[in-house]
């Protein structure tokens, strides 16, 4: 409630009762939002970001103002369009701010920062933002959240207010076509109702800027409730609407004013919360429902923790953290660290606005003194800095009537908007420390027309006008900063023709449950870019997850009874809540140790062996320091990138007298075993002949895969592409039969000729290996390929493997990874197929799980207690020459991956092995 002191005489001012009530519950709000304490921040938040304290015409030589906090500055703005005293109004409401209390909320909000950093650092990465012009980020990112994790109460009653606005936007429609004298609104009780909402339009909207507050008290009010629901019914109201709108997103106009319309008796309710609907029938709330599908992002802000979920897989999951831009606040942004990217949005047009609380100053120059702060944090120095630049349709104007060169003498563009914005980002630029780069991005969506008009306009004539857009900005953004890429934004996007009718475009990326959104460099001059590929992983725990959870499975379903699993830690280079979370996902019956390093897992003592899966791209890296901390280790396929890195981890297992092997599970089934002895034996003659194969129709129309291009599956970056993550499986069956066969005093390395096709990301798409044993008479031809199937939607298409000799051939039916039947057809019994099905023991205790990989982790146990250093059965000469023949194929292939991941120096404190 108001201070008592608050002057009753705000309502006498007025001349118009109607106004007079909404100023007194606006003045109302704005006291029971300062003084309701922490659970109002993040309203607060999202409202201060729509705020623009600003003195048109006062460069800062100008004659300071009185200084005013925010919540002052919005009471001097909705008192200035009222022509009522200023400072009755402000009196009772700066009494309510003391210093005191400013301090004490600025302390708990602090403590809420921090409680809220630690308990969510669940992310892939956080992205840091703040600067001035947020209000479509916040938006954005609470509307991907909620679609993920549900809203907040704080959201919800965010919403509330949103609907109350978008209450009066409706009337405001209405009522100009009316004025326009076409509508019929039977008599005369109706139209002086209009006139009356027609009058508290006007005070709300010539008022001095967006004042939010004023259309959440007018949304509030009955007169205006009631004459709206009678405007809405007037008999040929719809039809004259859908002709004003009609150049536009009609159907989904007319469908949201139409269902609020008739809703205006649950939502007058004082009681009132928004449910599903009505956040799905904002304007906001249709294209939010719609990107949830194609993009599964989970993103969380500021003050609003996400909820706990489960993470889903190939998911991507980024945390923002979005700060408001008063000085009071730059301080928060040192009680974070570990932020991947800090991303500084700077309103353009703000060069000339006030500083609420220091007027001496304006609110660009305090943003450059928060980018200075940042750029310059040891705190922040890994962190990729990003600016975004954001306003350009207010800057243009503001441009006109406010000479940029009274505020930076040095300029001299004139009204010039995009030297204006250059002069703006150099001016950044200019706190960088050296040796220090920002990623410049700019672009225009921050006022709530330009986001209404989102779907309307194609793509390709203004692409940077869109909602998406920023989400894809921030996301990529996000990405760069995890591998220092440069400052072009590329993001991809299916072709748009076949979109939704409504949402145009977007419709079509809402297919695709991967990350995939459209390919544009954003520039000063708004140009769209050739496609380039987006270079960061999305995250899939695939190999992870189901090693492990055969790790847990009963050894004596598979008749081991002479080892135990034992899971003594996980790790992750990202956030050690990502360990808890991964257990929970593999439900480990007991609690293994979690770390947040790579480098703590591998100083425990209690762990003996460790199990490297993470990208190619890492192995050696990773693997190099679990060796050099005396650990075994079992290490994915591929092993590395080069046969080098091989060797060197080779030479250095050796050194430690640790056990190594790769991990190529395959080799390890039972089956294959059997299939090696059938080949060495003679079944059906010497062989001098394999094919094998492993494919996945991962084909897209347009030429595309269905992977994103920062995949691992393609990737260039983690070593991606068909030779290294499918094209291996091929190969072992070439070698464990034609090569590991080969009796030791006979051993003969093969020659190799290689054909791949390359993908647009510069990885391996569709690739063949032929490899010759000359002396043997053998050849070996191994295919993967991305984009057909080697065996059609599982129906026993053919066999994924041949063995073939004079006498007949062992087939091998099943992914080439995970074979579950072997066939033998010998020429003396007429061609007769004999089958023989390998199934994979499941462990009914543990949801019926096994995946297989259990028998290669059989393998090391007994290794390591027999005190073996390597496997007979993957021998570490002959990973060696495994890694030699791929890297002859790419070499031939011309598949060239990046220096940080072919590199033979080991880096213990590297990217590679501290994940930033
Ligand atoms: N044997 C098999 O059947 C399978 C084997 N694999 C192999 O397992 C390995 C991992 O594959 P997969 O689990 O799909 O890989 P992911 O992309 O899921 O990465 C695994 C983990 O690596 C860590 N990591 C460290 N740096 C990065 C980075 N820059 N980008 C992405 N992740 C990073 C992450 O953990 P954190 O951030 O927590 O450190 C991540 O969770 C590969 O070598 C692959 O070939 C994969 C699937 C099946
Ligand atoms: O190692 C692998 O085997 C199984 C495949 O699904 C996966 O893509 C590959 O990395
Ligand atoms: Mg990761």
């Amino acid at each position: 409630m108001p201070d008592s002191n608050a002057p009753p005489a705000l309502s006498e001012q007025q001349e118009d009762p109607a106004a007079a009530s909404i100023s007194e519950k606006t003045a109302e709000e704005k006291v029971r939002r300062e003084s309701s304490g922490s659970s109002m921040d993040s309203i607060a938040v999202i409202k201060e970001s729509n705020e623009r304290h600003r003195t048109p015409d006062v460069p800062q030589s100008r004659e300071p103002q009185e200084p005013q906090s925010p919540l002052l500055s919005n009471i001097y703005s909705a008192a200035s369009f009222l022509s009522s005293s200023v400072s009755t109004l402000v009196q009772p409401i700066s009494s309510a701010i003391t210093a005191a209390t400013a301090a004490q909320r600025s302390h708990q909000i602090d403590q809420q920062l921090k409680a809220d950093y630690q308990s969510t650092k669940l992310h892939d990465a956080d992205i840091f933002v703040h600067g001035g012009g947020r209000e479509q980020c916040i938006k954005t990112v609470n509307a991907f959240r909620a679609s993920t994790v549900g809203n907040t109460e704080e959201e919800l009653l965010a919403f509330k207010l949103d609907v109350r606005r978008y209450l009066v936007s409706i009337a405001r429609t209405l009522v100009r076509i009316s004025r326009q004298g076409k509508a019929n609104t039977n008599g005369n009780v109706v139209d002086d109702k209009f006139s009356a909402l027609a009058k508290l339009l006007d005070v709300v909207e010539n008022g001095d800027g967006n004042n939010d507050e004023m259309e959440e008290a007018l949304a509030e009010d009955a007169m205006f409730l009631d004459t709206l629901e009678e405007l809405w019914k007037a008999p040929n109201m719809k039809a004259l609407l859908e002709d004003d709108i009609g150049h536009f997103d009609t159907d989904r106009v007319l469908r949201s004013y139409e269902y609020f319309c008739n809703n205006l008796s649950r939502i007058r309710q004082s009681a009132y919360a928004p449910n599903a609907a009505d956040v799905r029938m904002l304007p906001h709330g249709e294209s939010r429902e719609h990107q949830r599908l194609y993009l599964d992002a989970t993103l969380s802000s500021t003050l609003i923790p996400p909820s706990p979920g489960p993470e889903p897989e190939n998911q991507l999951d980024i945390r923002l953290w979005l700060l408001r831009d008063s000085g009071s606040r730059r301080k928060y942004l040192h009680h974070i660290h570990d932020i991947d990217a800090i991303m500084t949005v700077v309103n353009l047009s703000f060069y000339n606005a006030r500083l609420p609380e220091d007027p001496q100053t304006t609110m660009l120059r305090e943003m450059m003194l928060s980018f200075d702060s940042t750029s310059k944090s040891r705190l922040f120095k890994e962190s990729a800095l990003i600016l975004l630049l954001v306003d350009f349709g207010d800057f243009e104007g503001t441009l006109k009537e406010s000479p940029m060169k009274q505020f930076f003498a040095e300029y001299d563009g004139g009204h010039d908007v995009v030297e204006a914005t250059k002069f703006v980002a150099g001016k950044f630029r200019q706190f960088l420390p050296e040796g220090r780069e920002a990623l410049v991005y700019s672009m225009s969506i921050t006022n709530e027309a330009e986001y209404i008009n989102l779907s309307v306009p194609p793509i390709e004539r203004d692409p940077l006008h869109s909602l998406p857009f920023l989400v894809a900005l921030l996301t990529n953004a996000a990405f760069d900063a995890r591998l220092d890429l440069d400052t072009t934004l590329n993001i991809r996007c299916h072709d748009f023709q076949t979109g939704h009718p409504s949402l145009g475009h977007h419709g079509h990326w809402l297919d695709r449950r991967e990350y995939a959104v459209p390919v544009y460099t954003i520039d000063y001059d708004h140009h769209v870019s050739q496609p380039c590929p987006v270079e960061r992983p999305i995250l899939m725990r695939q190999s992870l997850v189901v090693f492990t959870q055969d790790l847990l499975t009963n050894p004596a379903l598979r008749g081991a009874s002479d080892i135990q699993h034992q899971i003594a830690a996980v790790a992750s280079s990202s956030s050690v809540n990502k360990c808890t979370k991964f257990l929970e996902t593999i439900k480990c019956p007991y609690t293994p140790k979690c770390y947040g390093s790579y480098h703590e897992l591998v100083a425990d003592p209690d762990v003996d062996i460790v199990y490297v899966a993470t990208p190619h791209s890492h192995h050696f890296q990773n693997a190099m320091l679990a060796l050099k901390a005396g650990k075994n280790v079992l290490c994915e396929k591929a092993f590395t990138v080069t046969a080098n890195q091989t060797r060197l981890l080779v030479k250095e297992a050796r050194e430690q007298g640790v056990f190594m092997m790769e991990a190529v599970w395959t080799r390890f089934f039972p089956l294959s075993k059997t299939v090696r002895e059938l080949a060495s034996s003679g079944t059906v003659g010497p062989v001098y002949r394999v094919f094998a194969d492993l494919s996945f129709a991962k084909d897209l129309p347009g030429g595309k895969l269905d992977f994103a291009d920062s995949h691992r599956m393609v990737n260039p970056n983690l070593a991606g592409g068909a030779m290294l993550d499918i094209g291996i499986y091929s190969l072992t069956w070439l070698m464990q039969i034609l090569y590991h066969c080969q009796p030791e005093t006979e051993k003969e390395k093969p020659k190799v000729v290689a054909m791949m096709n390359k993908y647009h990301t510069g990885a391996d798409e569709n690739t063949t290996v032929v490899i010759q044993f000359e002396k043997h008479g053998s050849m070996g031809v191994g295919t993967s390929c991305l984009r057909v199937d080697t065996d059609v939607a599982n129906q026993a298409a053919g066999p994924a493997i041949r063995i073939q000799g004079p006498k007949g051939e062992v087939q091998v039916m099943g992914p080439a990874y995970r074979p579950l039947e072997y066939r033998i057809i010998k020429d003396a019994a007429g061609g007769k197929v004999e089958s023989f099905p390998c199934p994979i023991p499941e462990d009914p205790e543990r949801d019926g799980w096994g995946h297989g990989m259990f028998w290669e982790a059989d393998e090391c146990a007994r290794c390591i207690r027999d005190g073996k250093k390597e496997s007979d059965t993957l021998p570490l000469d002959e990973s060696i020459v495994i890694m030699e023949i791929m890297e002859e194929a790419l070499k031939q292939g011309g598949v060239v991956y990046p220096d940080i991941i072919s590199s033979d120096v080991f880096e213990e404190h590297g990217k590679l092995n501290t994940g930033r």
